[in-house]
Parts: structure tokens; sequence; C-alpha cells
């Protein structure tokens, strides 16, 4: 099995029950109960889009399904969630990112890993950090050394 991570996020109908939802699902879908999850974070959409603010945060379990397979199973949850994105950046009720396999750098035609923005997104590396904290990238770089204060400031943590 390998250790996986997966960003979540949500800006659409609910997007707090949105996470839930899918926490729900990759509870099942981890190996042995493996499942741990961030904290919920409030942050203005990056990218410059008008639109809702988001709620994200970060899985991690165990899996051994490939890492094909493991994409179509959360693009599965995100269709059962009513995944709707009507243009590429805009709103959607669930993103589930897998960001990290293992320590093993994937370039597919659908599936790049380490996930292409994850070194610039403080919505994705600060709950990264809050359950993996001494994580070390597939290219040597030390999780520590991406995050900055002014990232810290960028998010709310949601009180549960
Ligand atoms: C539109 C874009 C880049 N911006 C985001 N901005 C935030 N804060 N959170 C996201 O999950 C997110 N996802 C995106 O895809």
């Amino acid at each position: 099995a390998v250790q996986v991570y997966v960003a979540l996020g949500a800006n659409l109908a609910n997007p707090t029950q949105q996470l839930d939802d899918a926490v729900n699902a990759l509870t099942s879908l981890a190996e042995n109960s493996s499942l741990i999850v961030s904290s919920y974070y409030g942050s203005a959409p990056m990218g410059d889009v008008v639109q809702p603010d988001y709620v994200n945060a970060v899985a991690g379990f165990m899996t051994s399904l490939s890492p094909i397979d493991l994409l179509d199973a959360l693009q599965h949850i995100e269709q059962q969630q009513g995944r709707v994105r009507l243009q590429h950046w805009g709103p959607r009720t669930l993103d589930l990112d897998l960001l990290l396999y293992g320590q093993q750098q994937i370039s597919l035609p659908r599936l790049t890993v380490p996930h292409y923005g994850m070194k610039q997104r403080s919505f994705v590396l600060i709950p990264l950090a809050d359950i993996a904290p001494t994580l070390t990238l597939p290219c040597n770089t030390s999780l520590e050394s991406l995050i900055s204060v002014t990232m810290r400031d960028e998010l709310q943590k949601l009180i549960e």
C-alpha cells in the first residue's frame, strides 16, 4: 500500500457539507481506516477569478489502487456529488485533486503527480502541513520550506 494525499475544495452549494460528504466517501476508499483529514480552511479564490470563497482541506490515506484507478475513484466521488464545472477554473461543487502518490513522480495524459500547482497554493500547503508536517516532496523539497507566514494569513481556519 502507498501513502497518498488528496486536496479537497468546494465553493458551491454549501461547501462545508460538500467536504463532509467527500470525507465520508474517502473514509471507505482508504485502507484499514487509515484516513486522516486536516482542518477546514476558508479562502478567497486564487487565480483572479470572480467566484465564491472556497473551503479547502487535505486528506491522507493508504491505498493499493494504481494511480489511475485512484484517479477514477476520486472522479467518481466528484460526480456522485453532482460535480458541475462549466468552465476551467470555474466554481465547482467539489474538487478532489491527487497531490502525492507515495514518493512517485507521475506524468500521464490524465494525471500529473505531484499536483502541478501545489507548491504555490496556500490552500493546499497549510492543510497538508496539518496532517504531514515533516513531509518531504519527491523533489526533496521539505513541506515546511514551502510555507510562508503570508500563506497562513491567506487562510481562515473554519471552526468546526
Ligand atoms: C480556481 C482555483 C485555481 N482557485 C482556488 N482558490 C482557492 N482558494 N481554493 C481552491 O480550491 C481553488 N481551486 C481552483 O481551481
